[in-house]
């Protein structure tokens, strides 16, 4: 039997929302949050029965008060990632058409950042490589 990992493994799911001038959302964790004080994509757990797509839609709606469409969510990359108390497996979807603007709802500092500029915010470090892929594949 193959060894289980000692940790959790969570699923999540995020979203890059890209406006007209190719700039990207992100947001960081409001106090109080684990990882506080760090940027990070929108979007959070897959509830059971869900789909990543469906999760995101759900939470960019919590979050953010905006409504992507599910087939305007496209696959980008994903990350498997060891933190010290869980693992996280996160597809982060790319989308350019929503409705609504942006409002935070859950108090976090939102910025439109170029995909150059990224590294100039501190990402979690499951976001670090994803970062990465989009300054070279975006
Ligand atoms: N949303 C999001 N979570 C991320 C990213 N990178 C990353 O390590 N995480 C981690 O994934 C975990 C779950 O995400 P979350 O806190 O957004 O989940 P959620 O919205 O369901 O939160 P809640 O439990 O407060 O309702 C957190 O520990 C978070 O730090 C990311 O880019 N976006
Ligand atoms: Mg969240």
């Amino acid at each position: 039997m193959t060894a289980r990992s000692p940790k959790p493994v969570l699923f999540v799911a995020a979203c890059a929302l890209l406006d007209a001038d190719g700039r990207i959302l992100i947001a960081k964790r409001p106090e109080g949050k684990a990882m506080a004080g760090f940027w990070e994509f929108p979007g959070g757990k897959i509830e059971p029965g869900e789909t990543p797509e469906q999760a995101v839609v759900r939470e960019l709606r919590e979050e953010l008060s905006v409504e992507p469409c599910e087939r305007c969510l496209h696959p980008f990359a994903f990350v498997s990632h060891p933190y010290d108390d869980f693992h996280i497996v996160m597809p982060l979807f790319l989308c350019r058409t929503w409705d609504g603007f942006p409002h935070p709802n859950e108090g976090q500092e939102l910025a439109w950042v170029r995909k150059e500029r990224l590294r100039d915010y501190q990402m979690s470090g499951a976001d670090v490589s994803l970062a990465a892929e989009l300054r070279d594949r975006l």
